[in-house]
């Protein structure tokens, strides 16, 4: 750790600026400010590293001050010495100096190439640059085409300015040469304190690149050779100033307004850095570029020296003692001073080496001078390449990052209308494939420009399972989250009508879902489609799944339909069924009866024939005469019953026989039936004629009965043919019966 060295010069005094009052004292390394008759004020005292007063030469304070630096940055070490004051108090003076008394710059380019020269095991490679900081913009002053150049810094480099131009120099005249047309495009401007007083910051910048000497030229290099780089900045700074006393406008003023806002955060910076380690917290380098650019000399790895410039006029004690605190609190800081090494052979000294080795070797016999012309020419060339090419690669580094924001944007935008259809394809849309074939194709793209983009800055994000969605109605669309989902382009949401019919009506109220928080995420750029096509594609792609997804839908309400339709149906063939099977088991039972029928009947026509057959027997016991014409209708009664059974009983018995087919067609009954005809036909023919006696022993018969017995024999005679008429009556109803059977039958 070692600290800032500061100094305070004096500027002479201006005659006609003579103090009445107040003169500031120099004694030794402490100035104070004093009265007139000698008498020191109290708190106005400051002790510094060199104090000079108006009778040092420039020669002197760059002894004093500066020289150990120039001498460090030729060993390798970073050096910063910078001229600080307000206007008018000789910085520039003091950087730059004037024909007979060469400023600080002049002497440390002199000292640096006199001292490598002195170095005799180590052989040097030394660039310059100047620069100036503008109304807050790096103008390079070796080429003026080279405005508002940007501050980078990476690790190899640390901080610099991309695009600056640097020249290699092996000599001081060439640099003096260098400088003076540098301070041509210088911007200075009169002001009431100063007829040529600077507008910018200036920075002249020498890098310092050594290596030991080494006999053996051949490009084997070793990993040990360390090349050592050190930067020296010179910085001559525009002077904090007064409005009221430089009586600046115009464009004055708005230089006069930058110098003083950069020189305060200058001011900031040193405050906080004068804090200590454990107060320090944040440094703001980076609120000004002087101050990003000085960042290595203040607290940094630089050996720094700060030049406090005062004008000891009594009428600008108030600057004084602003700049005399400035430098008192620059002297509490430390830097963290180290040799700079690096160990590759990528630096610039060892290419620089071969190639002059290289070209010594074709130009051998050629005049020295000329020779060593054309290879300082070729190192030029040779470091506006690299220049050239480090400034393409900081263009595409911008171009990458644009890119990138370029691709996060249209990612976000993606991920809005993933989010849309995962609500649209989880709104009561329950026909898996559709869901899944929206849902996974853009999932799968997003995955796929994922896998693109996350070589660079993204990852995938993880897509949340979306709720099962609802129709929704928002209420209020003042009251919408920041962080809403919202769609980017309206014709990709699904209207509330085509919302209702997705969701079967189901509505809900938006106000009361949790919004889906928004993604952070990427574009899908393919390999062979720019971001912007890749976005519409998509798009495209989402609008047509979401027809399909429409068209789906639809057809899935229509088959719906269809089904009901067909289910309502099928419940009535069910019922039609239930009916006709009530019938044909009714019609069973009926074909069950009616089969059954014959073999009652037959049944009851066995019966009858069996009362038939005992009311013969008892007929027959009342007939004493075989003769007798009652005996004769009795038989003929008889066989006509006992046939009429026998053909009732046949007919029957067919009826209840399985293998033998119950017709009325059956020719043995229709034979019997005429039979059983004729017979009754007969009888009754005989019957009607056997109502007169016929004979005389009849006519007889009748005479002799008493008048008891002729009503006895009349009355039995009576129910004889009674009864007769019974049997008669039951064949022919059994007559009749047949026939309706056989009708039946049929
Ligand atoms: N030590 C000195 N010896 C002789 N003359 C000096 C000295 N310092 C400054 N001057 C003169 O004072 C005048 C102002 O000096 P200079 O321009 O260097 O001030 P400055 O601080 O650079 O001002 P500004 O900030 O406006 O650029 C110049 O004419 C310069 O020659």
């Amino acid at each position: 750790m070692e600290n800032i060295c500061v100094g305070v010069r004096v500027r002479p005094t201006v005659p006609s600026e003579l103090s009445n009052g107040t003169y500031w004292k120099v004694e030794e390394n402490r100035i104070s400010l004093h009265k007139v008759h000698g008498t020191p004020i109290s708190g106005l005292s400051y002790a510094f590293d060199h104090v000079c007063d108006g009778s040092c030469t420039n020669a002197m304070v760059y002894e004093l001050l500066t020289k150990d630096i120039m001498h460090a940055a030729v060993e390798g070490f970073n050096g910063t010495a910078f001229a600080y004051g307000q206007t008018s108090s000789g910085k520039t003076f003091t950087m730059s100096g004037s024909e007979t008394d060469p400023g600080i710059i002049h002497r440390a380019v002199k000292d640096v190439f006199a001292k490598t020269q002195l170095i005799s095991d180590r052989e040097f490679l030394i660039r310059v640059s100047y620069m100036e900081i503008y109304n807050e913009e790096i103008n390079d002053l070796f080429a003026v085409e080279n405005q508002k150049l940007q501050i980078h810094e990476n690790l190899e480099r640390g901080v610099f300015v991309a695009g600056l131009r640097e020249e290699i120099v092996n000599n001081t005249e060439q640099v003096l040469k260098l400088i003076r047309s540098g301070e041509v495009n210088r911007h200075f401007g009169e002001t009431n304190m100063n007829v040529r007083s600077s507008r910018s910051h200036t920075i002249f910048r020498m890098v310092i690149e050594s290596k030991a000497k080494d006999t053996n030229l051949s490009s084997d290099y070793s990993s040990s050779d360390a090349i050592r780089v050190s930067v020296l900045n010179l910085v001559d700074l525009a002077g904090s100033e007064r409005i009221a006393k430089t009586g600046a406008g115009g464009v004055r003023l708005k230089e006069g307004k930058h110098i003083n806002k950069s020189l305060m955060v200058l001011g900031n910076v040193i405050n906080k850095l004068s804090d200590g380690a454990k107060q320090r917290g944040h440094i703001p380098y980076r609120d000004s570029k002087l101050t990003r650019i000085l960042q290595p000399a203040l607290g940094g790895n630089a050996k720094t020296s700060i030049i406090c410039t005062i004008a000891p006029e009594e009428v600008h004690i108030e600057e004084t003692k602003g700049t005399l605190q400035f430098a008192s609190r620059a002297k509490c800081i430390t830097n963290c001073v180290q040799v700079n090494e690096i160990l590759t052979d990528a630096a610039l000294l060892k290419r620089q080496k071969l190639e002059i080795e290289e070209l010594r070797k074709k130009l051998q016999g050629s005049h020295a001078e000329v020779l060593e012309q054309v290879i300082l020419t070729l190192r030029n060339d040779l470091l506006k390449h690299e220049l050239e090419r480090e400034k393409l690669q900081i263009e595409l580094e911008d171009e990458r990052k644009s890119h990138r924001e370029h691709d996060k944007s249209i990612w976000e935008q993606q991920m809005k209308i993933v989010d849309l259809c995962d609500i649209v394809t989880s709104s009561g849309f329950d026909t898996k494939s559709g869901q899944d074939s929206v849902t996974q194709c853009l999932k799968q793209e997003c995955n796929d420009s994922n896998s693109i983009c996350h070589g660079d800055t993204f990852r995938t994000p993880c897509v949340k399972a979306s709720p099962k969605a609802f129709v929704a109605k928002r209420s209020s669309y003042l009251t919408l989250p920041d962080y809403s989902p919202l769609p980017d382009t309206f014709s990709n949401v699904v209207d509330e009508d085509t919302w209702l019919r997705i969701n079967k009506g189901h509505i809900v109220d938006l106000d009361s879902l949790q919004m889906t928080l928004a993604r952070k995420v990427q574009s899908f750029p393919s390999s062979d489609a720019t971001p912007a096509c890749s976005s519409e594609k998509y798009r495209q792609e989402v609008q047509y799944l979401k027809r399909k997804l429409l068209i789906a839908t639809e057809e899935r309400n229509e088959l719906e339909i269809t089904c009901t339709c067909l289910q309502r149906e099928h419940a009535e063939q069910i019922l039609l069924n239930h009916r006709l099977m009530d019938d044909i088991s009714g019609l069973q039972k009926e074909a069950k009866l009616i089969q059954e029928m014959p073999k009652r009947l037959s049944e009851s026509v066995a019966d009858c024939k069996d009362i038939y057959g005992d009311v013969l027997s008892i007929m027959q016991s009342f007939v004493f005469d075989e003769k007798s014409t009652s005996a004769k209708l009795l038989s003929s009664t008889s066989e006509i019953g006992m046939c009429l059974f026998r053909t009732l009983e046949t007919h029957f018995s067919m009826g209840t026989d399985d293998h033998i087919p119950f017709t009325g067609n059956n020719s043995l009954i229709q034979e019997q039936h005429k039979v059983l005809y004729e017979k009754l036909t007969s009888t009754i023919t005989s019957l009607v004629l056997s109502q007169t006696p016929t004979t005389e022993n009849e006519q007889l018969e009748v005479k002799q009965c008493s008048c008891e017995n002729k009503v006895a024999a009349w009355s039995q005679l009576s129910r004889f043919h009674a009864l007769i008429m019974i049997l008669f009556s039951i064949m022919l109803l059994g007559l009749f019966y047949l026939n309706f059977f056989c009708i039946l039958t049929l």
